[in-house]
């Protein structure tokens, strides 16, 4: 068998073979437990056989997609860089975990993480080229929500595990000893954790950086009410989170709550109001903005994909780019929500204004990692959605 044919076999065959295995789940708490006292050896160990699992079973879902969408050049290039990191993290299989193999599996991480920096933007151009050849079938809509719901949560997940592992053991300036004697980051982040994330100075930091948005395009801009049990808050509320992620669902729907209050009013925006609720079981998040609000048909809308795969407004000059543009920030949104068994809900009352709502888990043993599995009954969806 010529080279190339034994090496795609030999990759098809780990394919199979990783694919087998479920991805092992893993609570907020069980990433702090293990960054308290990380030990390199035993990550790489996880490591090198997790990683490989979720890339094998996202990768099988990949080839189950519709066949039209499969053959966009775009997804085509997905693919590929799948492959790609696949074959690269397989080669440590049977690597012994000696410092020099750990510090090359560190840095192949790095590359693994900016190969895939761009895969959301590129997955959405492969949806606008299905659009574009209009070959979208009926129901290829319902198996596209589907596919892109668990290829990003995989994405979230893999990339959670790989921000972990670097910033941990990476060679970063001051990366090793921060993490060791907790330094850095007033001396408490485990890797992208903060173990006291302060959910009102992530709200306040979001609103200010969308309020800088708002100014520029509409030279005005909403105030922000920030309360705790509907009372103005005077004192932190901390929880064990993942700050970024956070901050990513409040500033995308800062976004949309400031274009709908300035689209609707000339002057004097009303406010809008940001009330922390932490419960036994759920902390929660409700932002509420009277900005005249969207029929039920439109807000289920705006989590489809497809509906909000449209070409890029032109990126000339950004001070013409709209607030919010078509991105895919909802849906992904809602997928930070959801990866450590939270929520992203919205509540639009037409003619008045919308609510959105962040559910996060009070407590970190309580928030695991959700992972889609690939099984049979996933990929009969594919064969069978009406
Ligand atoms: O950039 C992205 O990815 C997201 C792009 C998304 O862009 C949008 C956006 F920022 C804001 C709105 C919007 C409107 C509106 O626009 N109302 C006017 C209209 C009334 C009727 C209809 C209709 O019948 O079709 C449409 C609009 N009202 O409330 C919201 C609203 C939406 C969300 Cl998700 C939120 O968290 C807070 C909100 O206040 C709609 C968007 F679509």
């Amino acid at each position: 068998m010529r080279l190339a044919g034994a090496i795609f076999s030999n990759v098809t065959k780990m394919l199979d073979f990783y694919s087998q295995f479920n991805p092992s789940p893993l609570s907020i708490k069980q990433f702090i437990d293990f960054g308290l006292n990380a030990c390199e050896r035993k990550s790489f160990l996880f490591l090198r056989k997790e990683l490989p699992v979720r890339l094998a079973n996202i990768m099988k879902e990949i080839a189950l997609l519709p066949e039209n969408l499969l053959r966009m050049p775009s997804v085509g290039l997905v693919n590929q860089w799948y492959e790609r990191s696949f074959e690269e993290i397989i080669e440590f299989e049977k690597k012994e975990p000696e410092p020099p193999v750990l510090s090359q599996f560190c840095e192949r991480l790095v590359m693994i993480r900016n190969r895939h920096a761009d895969v959301v933007q590129t997955m959405a151009q492969g949806v606008l080229e299905l659009k574009e050849s209009h070959e979208v079938e009926p129901g290829i809509e319902n198996s596209i929500q589907y596919f892109l719901d668990r290829f990003y949560m995989s994405r979230i997940s893999i990339r959670m595990l790989i921000n972990q592992h670097t910033l941990l053991f990476g060679e970063q300036l001051g990366a090793r000893q921060a993490s060791v004697n907790g330094m850095g980051n007033g001396g408490r982040h485990i890797g992208s954790i903060d173990p006291a994330c302060d959910v009102a100075a992530v709200v306040r930091d979001a609103y200010e950086n969308a309020r800088f948005l708002c100014d520029r395009y509409y030279l005005a801009s909403p105030e922000l009410e920030l309360l705790e049990d509907g009372a103005p808050i005077d004192r932190p509320m901390p929880i064990v989170y993942v700050p970024s992620h956070l901050y990513h669902m409040l500033f995308e729907l800062f976004k949309n709550a400031m274009r709908a209050v300035m689209e609707t009013h000339e002057n004097c925006p009303p406010p809008i109001q940001v009330n922390l609720v932490r419960g036994r079981e759920d902390v929660s998040v409700k932002m509420s903005d009277k900005g005249g609000g969207i029929p039920r048909s439109v807000s289920d809308l705006l989590f489809k994909y497809m509906y909000s795969t449209a070409p890029q407004p032109s990126k000339s000059d950004s001070h013409t780019v709209p607030l919010a543009g078509y991105g895919y920030g909802l849906p992904i949104s809602r997928l930070y929500a959801r990866y450590f068994h939270g929520d992203l809900v919205l509540m639009s009352c037409e003619g008045f204004g919308t609510d959105a709502v962040i559910y996060l888990k009070a407590l970190s043993n309580e928030a695991n990692e959700l992972l889609p599995i690939f099984n049979r009954t996933s990929s009969k969806f594919y064969r069978t959605t009406p």
